[in-house]
């Protein structure tokens, strides 16, 4: 009994020390809420993330907070001025992504998200020349949208005006777009593969919001005695992996690599071409990971985007119009829509801006982790912290923004009513990781929804209820289920409108 005792005391003796410990050596951190033992300051974040709770911290404790996730930092940086100094002015000391116990099991240490050092640089190199040459260069891109652009106008025009939930038929022209840059329009993977891999991908989605993820990145050793979703997850992740490793082989066999068209050509030409490096990281492992990496970062993300633009659409009636207005005096009868006439059309453009702003669809990023002792608003961040830069608080930055709660498109307007960038405008991210998409997904935003305005009026069914403000959290920040009317537009709507 005696000896139970003892060890009892022991135990419990140990855990205050580390608990001391922990405490003493979080007093150099940014300010955050008072750690607990185990669960550190979560019991201020609660199950599931929200925003007003980041909103309430920083209020308390500045534009840099720690908040402890069991025994590990993660430091928030809120507002644009903070995540401005990280991201931009301290982008090598903030450039690295965490290495967790879930992204090491499920990607691997392949890809550009998730990787660091010498493959990342050479992947994201890669990764994002290939991306810009497909999009901006050979206007291929461009082209791929379109077609899906015309596809959902008529998958809308095929409602005849009833009641349609745009979820399913957008993330699909969206995902189909991603599939045409990666494989090009012949060799296209069937309707059939196509959903193994977005229900494959649906269950990584779902595993990342689920209380087992938290958990196993604070306690990964205990959580592997137990059977969790992580390892369904896993397998499914790796299913999605074989099959996009099935599409290479099928596109290796049609030889296109010395003419390259596509994604997957010009990286097999890459591959071909530094065999005899020995320092080369392109390989079919890592060509299938970032695969992989684009259609999960670009699909439910623009959709979602799309989405929000449907619903504020519907309603901004007011707004929705005189986009219609300008579309109709800039581009009369011309057929086809380019994404060089966002020129011609300011308005047009602020309010997809303002969709992204007001509607952030990724508030918080992807994580990132310094790459040495960073020194920042007198504070010492140790190297190997996880950071957070608040992406939402910066697109909600009252003193950057006159009206940041309010649905404004003038935030991108001048006084003459010419486009205005604005530097706050951060929905991709900044600094050396900042989305590679960020072009194609603009490219996609601006030319689904011109060709939804031009030939669809959008409006709530009548008997739709009062609408649920509130965002779901899943990969994104996307609209609760809703329908939607797609009007087509008639003449004399159109005449209505001059
Ligand atoms: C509206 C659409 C999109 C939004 C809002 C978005 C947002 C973001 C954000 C906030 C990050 C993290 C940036 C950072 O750490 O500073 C990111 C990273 C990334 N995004 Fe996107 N993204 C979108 C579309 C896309 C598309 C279309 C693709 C690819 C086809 C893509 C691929 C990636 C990849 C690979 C990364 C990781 C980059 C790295 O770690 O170096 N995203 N995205």
């Amino acid at each position: 009994m005696e000896i139970w005792s003892f060890l009892t005391f022991l135990l419990v003796g140990i855990l205050i020390l580390k608990y001391l410990k922990q405490l003493w050596s979080s007093r150099n951190y940014p300010p955050g809420p008072f750690q607990l033992p185990f669960i550190g300051g979560l019991w201020r974040i609660g199950r599931t993330f929200n925003r007003d709770t980041f909103t309430k911290l920083a209020k308390q404790y500045g534009n840099i907070f720690t908040i402890w996730v069991g025994s590990y930092p993660v430091v928030v940086l809120s507002g644009y001025q903070a995540v401005k100094e990280g991201l931009i002015n301290h982008a090598e000391e903030f450039g690295e992504r965490p290495v967790t116990p879930t992204t090491k099991a499920m990607c691997k240490k392949r890809g550009i998200m998730t990787t660091n050092g010498h493959t990342w640089r050479q992947q994201r190199w890669f990764g994002q020349a290939t991306l810009r040459k497909l999009g901006l260069g050979k206007k291929y891109a461009e082209h791929v949208i379109e077609e899906e652009a015309l596809g959902i106008v008529e998958v809308f025009a095929r409602t005849k005006g009833h009641p349609i939930d745009p979820v399913v038929p957008m993330t699909s022209a969206i995902f189909k777009v991603i599939c045409g840059v990666i494989w090009g329009n012949q060799f296209y993977p069937s309707e059939e593969e196509n959903q193994k891999i977005i229900e494959h991908l649906a269950t990584f989605v779902k595993f990342g919001d689920s209380i087992f993820y938290v958990l196993y990145e604070m306690f990964p050793r205990l959580m592997e005695h137990f059977s969790t979703p992580l390892s369904s997850a896993i397998a499914k992740i790796d299913k999605a992996i074989s099959l996009l490793k099935q599409e290479i082989a099928k596109h290796k066999e049609h030889e296109m690599q010395h003419d390259p068209q596509d994604f997957s050509d010009f990286y097999l030409y890459q591959i071909e071409k530094t065999k005899s490096d020995p320092d080369s990281t392109f390989n079919e492992d890592n060509l299938a990971q970032c695969i992989l990496e684009f259609l999960a970062a670009g699909t439910e993300t623009t959709a979602s985007a799309l989405q929000w633009a449907l619903l504020r659409m519907a309603t901004h009636p007011d707004i929705q119009d005189k986009v219609h207005k300008e579309m109709e005096e800039s581009l009369g009868t011309s057929q086809s829509i380019c994404y060089q006439d966002r020129k011609k059309l300011p308005y047009t453009n602020a309010v997809i801006h303002e969709v992204v702003r007001a509607k952030y669809v990724f508030p918080l990023g992807v994580a990132r982790r310094t790459t040495k002792d960073v020194t920042m608003y007198g504070y010492s961040i140790p190297k190997r912290t996880i950071v957070l830069a608040d992406l939402a608080s910066v697109l909600l930055d009252r003193k950057q923004w006159e009206t940041p709660e309010e649905f404004n498109p003038n935030h991108f307007l001048d006084k003459d009513g010419h486009f205005v960038a604005r530097e706050e405008f951060l929905p991709f991210g900044a600094g050396t990781r900042v989305c590679p998409g960020e072009q194609l997904a603009r490219m996609e935003l601006f030319l689904f929804f011109t060709h939804l305005m031009r030939a669809f009026r959008f409006q709530f069914p009548e008997e739709t209820g009062e609408m649920t403000k509130a965002p779901v959290l899943g990969f994104t920040f996307h609209p609760q289920p809703y329908k939607i009317c797609a009007i087509p537009r008639s003449d004399s709507s159109q005449e209505k409108l001059k």
